[in-house]
């Protein structure tokens, strides 16, 4: 079997993975993670027992219990650019032998959960609500790195996606799906969408502050599209990294997104931190029950 380098994948000297400070059997196969360093404890603080707390960077990592539950939840920080470390990582715990630096024979899969903030970009939408990401369309460049075969559903989105777009834009879409497993097992009753990753948070998700845009109609393009009855929904800047690496490593993989802002109403959630708080309760009572 094929040998993995020691700077294809990098080890600290305690055998831990380089980044996110992890040593195989800390991962749980539950996976919850969240864009902000200070949402993990608001997670953990919500299990019976936890048994590791560990960090390195912006990759804070707790694994615990609720009941018979091991959960594991990790900060990924902001970006896709993290997602591609932190998901690699995730991988080789669970799936390398780290002394051999040989993929196992059994692989492991694993149940990913993102719950972070978002933008919604249909007036309908409100601010602190919760939606799910079913298809997410990447306009970040990570899965233009890795092999990624789509669906003839995600084949169908992309083309409608690419010729949506003025002439003059240069962006490269990609598109991923959620983990049908989670779609069906914890989520099929929440409202879904289609969400747009991007590669920052001001130009790229269209906010006019100082940078002058090249792509001013940005919003209003997203807002309009409509492909077999669905729509675009909300912006955010880590699912469709979670989405495309997830599916390209054999994981299951979800995307809650907690409704911070109305892009057309231009209204922000007067109770952030309240609204994060509810969905994380949802999102675990969902884990422990049907998970
Ligand atoms: O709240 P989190 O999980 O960080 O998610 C959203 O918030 C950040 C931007 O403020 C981006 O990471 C975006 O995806
Ligand atoms: O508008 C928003 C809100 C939260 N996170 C984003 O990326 N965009």
């Amino acid at each position: 079997m094929e040998y993995i380098s020691e700077t294809d994948l990098i080890l600290n000297e305690d055998g831990s993975l380089y980044h996110i400070n992890l040593l195989a059997d800390e991962v749980a196969d539950t996976v919850i993670t969240v864009g902000d360093q200070d949402r993990v404890g608001e997670v953990s603080k919500h299990f019976d027992h936890i048994e590791l707390k560990k960090g390195k960077r912006e990759f804070l990592t707790h694994t615990g219990y609720i009941g018979k539950k091991r959960i594991t939840v990790i900060s990924t920080g902001i970006g896709t650019d993290n997602v591609d470390i932190v998901l690699n990582e995730l991988d080789a715990i669970v799936n390398i032998n780290l002394q051999t630096r040989q993929v196992n024979k059994n692989l492991r899969s694993l149940n990913i959960i993102r719950i972070g903030t978002s933008g919604a970009v249909q007036a309908d939408i409100e601010v602190d609500t919760v939606l799910v990401s079913a298809a997410a369309i990447g306009l970040d460049p990570l899965m233009h790195y890795c092999d990624h075969e789509l669906t003839a559903d995600e084949a169908g989105l992309l083309t409608a996606f690419k010729s949506s777009l003025p002439k003059h834009y240069q962006l490269h879409p990609y598109v991923a799906s959620a983990g049908a497993k989670l779609i069906n097992t914890i989520a099929h009753d929440l409202p879904h969408g289609i969400t747009i990753t991007a590669p920052g948070f001001y130009t790229p998700q269209g906010r006019q502050v100082r940078c002058k845009s090249s792509t001013p109609q940005l919003l209003s393009v997203i807002e309009k599209f409509e492909h077999n009855n669905q729509r675009i929904t909300n912006l955010e800047m880590e699912t469709a990294g979670i989405y495309g690496l997830a599916s390209n490593l054999g994981h299951q993989a979800i995307s809650f997104n907690v409704i911070l802002a109305n892009r057309v109403k231009h209204q922000f959630s007067k109770q952030p931190y309240h609204v994060m708080q509810n969905c994380i309760t949802n999102v675990l009572d969902r884990v422990v029950n049907y998970l």
